[in-house]
């Protein structure tokens, strides 16, 4: 690609495998989850996630998405149990989401799209950083969260005020003192698989926990995701939307249900 990859018809998903080829892979994600084929493993444990509001630092429009970054020098903001073994560290979370309310999710229910998901991505601690474990099949673990449709949810509303003051990309500012537990449905019911990145360099070292239960976004909510940008201040706008990769080719793998 002569340009970076993006999401737009000349960079988009279709064009990624011409740069990372590795999008052709035998562990790509998303998948459309398929409940009556996900085989329930009474062996999986509850997940555990305890994270410290203080470890919050910042937040960025990297051009792709926008990210909410953490302080991952200690063992203070970690996922433990599910079907990891070992403990895994916060490094940031951040969103994909759609144009409209029909789309925006990356993984799918029954091919059912959601107009937006979270990402809560960490990494495990058995490696001396982020950017070694990313590489390694059993590197990192992110929880995903489907946001649906209904009442405005006010705990996600902290992180939308942020948003006017990161619209072009590269601009971040500080963000502090939030408890991103606080994003999360009141069940952990969770399907399991092992996937990638949904996003270039699309490494397969993700273990994908993906929460069965949504939370709550308004429709107006969902407006304030999409008055962002891709582009960088002075460049043509172009509206942050869309940045969502289709699910991709199970290949085989087996989806697990911590839920009967
Ligand atoms: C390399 C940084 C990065 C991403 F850019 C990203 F999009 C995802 S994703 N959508 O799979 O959760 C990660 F997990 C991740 F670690
Ligand atoms: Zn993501």
């Amino acid at each position: 690609m002569s340009h970076g990859w993006g999401y737009g018809a000349a960079n988009g998903p279709d064009k990624w495998g011409e740069e990372f080829p590795v999008a052709n892979g035998p562990r790509q994600s998303p998948i459309n989850i398929v409940p009556k084929e996900a085989q329930h493993d009474s062996s999986l444990k509850a997940l555990k996630v305890r994270y410290d509001p203080s470890n919050a630092k910042g937040i960025l429009n990297n051009g792709h998405s926008f990210q909410v970054d953490f302080v991952d020098d200690t063992d203070s903001s970690i996922l433990t149990g599910g079907p990891v073994s070992g403990k895994y560290r916060l490094k940031q979370f951040h969103f994909h989401w759609g144009v409209s309310d029909d789309c925006g999710s990356e993984h799918t229910v029954n091919g059912v799209r959601f107009p937006c998901e979270l990402h809560l991505v960490h990494w495990n601690t058995k490696y001396p950083s982020f950017g070694e474990a990313v590489s390694q099949p059993d590197g990192l673990a992110v929880i995903g969260v489907f946001l649906k449709i209904g009442a405005a949810n006010p705990r996600l509303q902290k992180v939308l005020d942020n948003l006017d003051a990161i619209k072009t990309k590269g601009k971040q500012t500080t963000f502090s003192n939030f408890d991103p537990k606080t994003l999360l449905p009141g069940s952990l019911d969770y399907w399991t698989y092992e996937g990638s990145l949904t996003t270039p360099p699309l490494l397969e070292s993700v273990t994908w926990i993906v929460l069965k239960e949504p939370i709550s976004v308004s429709s107006s909510q969902m407006s304030k995701f999409r008055s962002l940008l891709f582009s960088a201040e002075g460049e043509v706008p172009c509206n942050m939307v869309n940045n969502y990769r289709p699910p991709q080719l199970l290949k085989g793998r087996q989806v697990r249900a911590s839920f009967k």
